[in-house]
């Protein structure tokens, strides 16, 4: 693959130049254009171009100097917008991304420019408005009574519309004639006006404006630093901001985002997904209720026209304000001053196809190239972020007090092994002393949340008796239970085994597969609490617009007594009257293949857990376990980071994985199973060929997620200390094999997901 910046752009009148350009539409084409005289084409613009007999668009990727065999290139027609609307510093952001992760330029320019963008159809549309300047004088107003009762109808009008201006369609139709007339005669003015289609045109809730609070001593150090950044990025090194829950992060992103605008610079906001962070959005919004017309969101769910209008206000600097999910991180912001990102440990910032980057890494590159300054907050940071401020790479701020003096919740921990003896037979769902205090709240009118992380397929063998989780021994991830051939599999190195009848470790032959849901745990609430009211949100109950955003609201109101979820509610809220957390099987997420099982298990209590007693109450949480030993439960017991980190990094230290090795999965996929293994095993084979020093190379074996979508699917997972030997490697590899018709192969680099 070619870098778009690899040959310089040399533009002048002496120098003819070509413009390299991607064609809109779904096939990626790139052609060569000649650039008529006097045309100021650069890298970034929108132009119109001649392909095959028709006229068609394309974007300039760059701009190269002719080859010998360019002589007979057709030039391209004309420019669409003067000005790129892609600018430089995203071009190289785009340029980076298509080289670290491996992705073709045209992808990336895709997610970099939109199709609602860029297609022409979705332009700003415009009307005809009259205007006028205020009533017209009553003696006026009788003449036309009398003698044109259309004009005098049409000034009435007027005269009460807001603005004093209406659209001339909502005028209804014959009246061309009395408004040329009326204009001619001095009695209003015809304009043009650009619609604006405002995607939250149909939100009615009511914005109120909140003022900045008086920081506390450990915000105000942070603001100070964030501040110094704001002021001079050239200095900066990006910060990682590390407050405990309910700490007053937000208020610290607000304080810093009101400067940066105060000097003129714009902020860009990401979240972890618009609709699971409805709460941030709506403390932007209010902070900045003042110039609410200058805040755009961007997310998934607009419509191509939204999209386009949104894109151009942000592209124009009439939005200043850019709040939005990963994509956004892609905003057209003109003198970007400060990214904030929300949550940065989340894993929805990685995007699950192509280009597969990582929005948060994305958006720290970006800030080098701006340059401006940026923000990583989380209360759980991830090991990758961390890491880069022990080796100096990022600055660490820390906020260790909740905000208001509030104290954290206390997290007690029940050992479901004890419990599963009192239920024969099903699964034990609720503790003595989840269910009692349970009660307990509902009698003080108090609310709770049960959480249950009922995600993932691949399931892990348990003993209900001790406990005891069926592990690979050389790798120190759980093994996955295979129905198919009856085996244990790591999917790490390969190694398998039968599957036990009786527990390893203490003979008992109460040996499980785990699993129950949400919805099981409705039904069963429901019966040991029918006077309760309860409501349930996961992807399968807020299926209908706006589920999410009536039941958050209804549970504000105190119209729910206890709101059943899964990790869809574990960020981002703040209801005070909740003082009671249920975290119904902390082992779920524990024990699936994945080397990053515990530290989002870990991630993930902390961040339930601080749902808890964010008011004036006190807040108390319960985790049920059949591990209650498990590092992960233990440190995020003591809410302690640092005592987790220290021991997670050591074991990633030892086996070389993330942050200490990049780590990368390369996955064939086939209707066709032997078609799929036998690809990836020709791959196999020509990457161990002269493979790099420092890259490690897994075996084939199958997804944990054998078969997916009718497909199967096979996977290898690389590892290298530094990133760009190995994506370069894989990409000569697979530039140079020709696959089978019905076999794709997938490159993810810095993979989260090992499904
Ligand atoms: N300086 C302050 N004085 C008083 N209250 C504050 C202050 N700063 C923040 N708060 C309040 O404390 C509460 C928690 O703050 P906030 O939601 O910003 O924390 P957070 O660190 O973003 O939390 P989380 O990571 O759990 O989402 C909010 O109600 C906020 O208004
Ligand atoms: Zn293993």
């Amino acid at each position: 693959m070619k870098s778009i910046l690899a040959r310089r752009t040399r533009h002048s009148k002496f120098t003819p130049v070509n413009a390299r350009v991607l064609i809109d539409g779904p096939s990626e084409l790139v052609f060569d254009y000649a650039i008529p005289a006097g045309l100021d084409v650069r890298p970034g613009c929108r132009v119109r171009i001649p392909l095959r007999r028709k006229s068609a668009t394309g974007t300039v990727l760059s701009t190269v100097e002719p080859e010998q065999a360019d002589f007979a290139l057709r030039e391209l027609e004309s420019l669409i917008d003067p000005e790129p609307l892609i600018t430089p510093v995203l071009l190289r952001t785009a340029d980076w991304i298509a080289r670290y992760y491996g992705s073709s330029i045209e992808s990336v320019i895709r997610s970099v420019l939109p199709e609602g963008v860029r297609s022409e159809e979705n332009s700003a549309k415009t009307r005809r408005v009259a205007v006028v300047d205020g009533a017209a004088p009553p003696e006026v107003m009788a003449k036309l009574e009398k003698r044109a009762p259309r004009q005098f109808a049409i000034l009435s009008l007027l005269a009460h519309a807001p603005g004093f201006r209406l659209a001339v369609a909502d005028l209804g139709d014959g009246n061309a004639a009395a408004l040329k007339a009326m204009e001619k005669a001095g009695l209003l003015r015809l304009e043009t006006e650009e619609i604006r289609r405002d995607p939250d045109a149909d939100n009615v809730e009511e914005i109120l404006e909140s003022k900045p609070l008086s920081l506390n001593a450990g915000q105000a150090a942070a603001l100070d630093v964030v501040l110094s950044a704001v002021a001079d990025p050239e200095k900066a090194r990006p910060i990682l901001l590390l407050g405990v829950t309910g700490s007053g992060k937000t208020e610290v992103y607000l304080q810093a985002a009101r400067r940066a605008l105060d000097l003129g610079k714009t902020v860009l906001v990401l979240v972890p997904e618009i609709s699971l962070t409805p709460q941030t959005v709506r403390r932007f919004k209010s902070r900045f209720a003042a110039m609410q017309d200058q805040v755009a969101v961007l997310h998934s769910n607009l419509s191509q026209g939204e999209r386009f209008d949104e894109w151009h206000r942000i592209r124009k600097g009439r939005a200043r304000i850019v709040i939005g999910a990963r994509s956004a991180v892609f905003a057209p912001l003109p003198e970007l001053g400060l990214i904030l990102v929300d949550e940065e440990h989340e894993n929805t910032y990685k995007q699950e196809n192509v280009p597969r980057y990582h929005g948060r890494d994305v958006a720290v590159l970006r800030a080098a190239f701006e340059p401006c300054a940026i923000v990583l907050g989380s209360a759980t940071p991830s090991l990758e972020s961390w890491n880069n401020t022990l080796i100096g790479k990022y600055e660490l701020l820390r906020l260790d007090q909740r905000a208001d003096g509030q104290s954290m919740p206390l997290v007690r921990v029940v050992d479901m092994r004890l419990e599963q003896t009192k239920h024969k037979g099903g699964p034990a769902i609720l503790s003595d002393k989840l269910r009692t205090a349970l009660e307990q709240r509902l009698e003080k009118g108090e609310q709770s949340i049960l959480f249950l992380n009922r995600r993932g397929f691949a399931r892990s063998l348990q003993c209900t008796a001790c406990g005891h989780v069926c592990q690979c021994p050389h790798c120190a991830v759980a093994l996955t239970y295979h129905r198919t051939d009856e085996r244990l599999v790591c999917h790490v190195c390969g190694y398998q085994s039968i599957v036990p009848r009786k527990c390893p470790e203490c003979r008992d032959p109460g040996i499980l597969l785990q699993g129950y849901g949400t919805q099981k745990v409705e039904e069963v609430m429901a019966k040991v609490f029918p006077q309760a009211k309860f409501a349930r949100i996961d992807a399968d109950a807020m299926r209908r617009k706006n589920a999410l955003r009536d039941t958050l609201a209804a549970f504000k109101a105190h119209k729910i007594d206890i709101l059943i979820g899964t990790q869809m509610i574990a960020k981002g809220l703040h209801f005070p009257n909740v003082t009671l957390v249920g975290i119904l099987n902390a082992d779920l997420g524990l024990h699936v293949p994945d080397f990053r099982a515990g530290e989002r298990t870990f991630q993930l209590i902390t961040q339930v857990a601080g749902r808890a007693g964010r008011g004036d109450l006190e807040g108390e949480v319960i985790v049920q376990t059949f591990t209650p030993h498990s590092p992960s439960i233990q440190f995020a017991r003591k809410h302690d980071f640092d005592g987790y980190s220290e021991q997670e990094m050591e074991f990633r230290r030892q086996f070389s994985f993330p942050p200490y090795a990049h780590c990368a999965v390369l996955t064939s996929r086939s209707t066709h199973e032997r078609r799929a293994e036998f690809t990836l095993q020709t791959l196999h084979l020509r990457l161990a060929e002269d493979l790099p020093p420092g890259i490690t190379l897994g075996e084939v074996l199958p997804s944990p997620l054998i078969r997916s979508h009718g497909q199967f699917r096979f996977q290898i997972t690389l590892r290298s200390h530094r990133a760009r030997p190995l994506t370069r490697h894989v990409q000569q590899i697979l530039a140079k094999t020709t696959l089978p018709e019905d076999v794709t192969v997938v490159f993810d680099m810095d993979a989260l997901n090992f499904s």
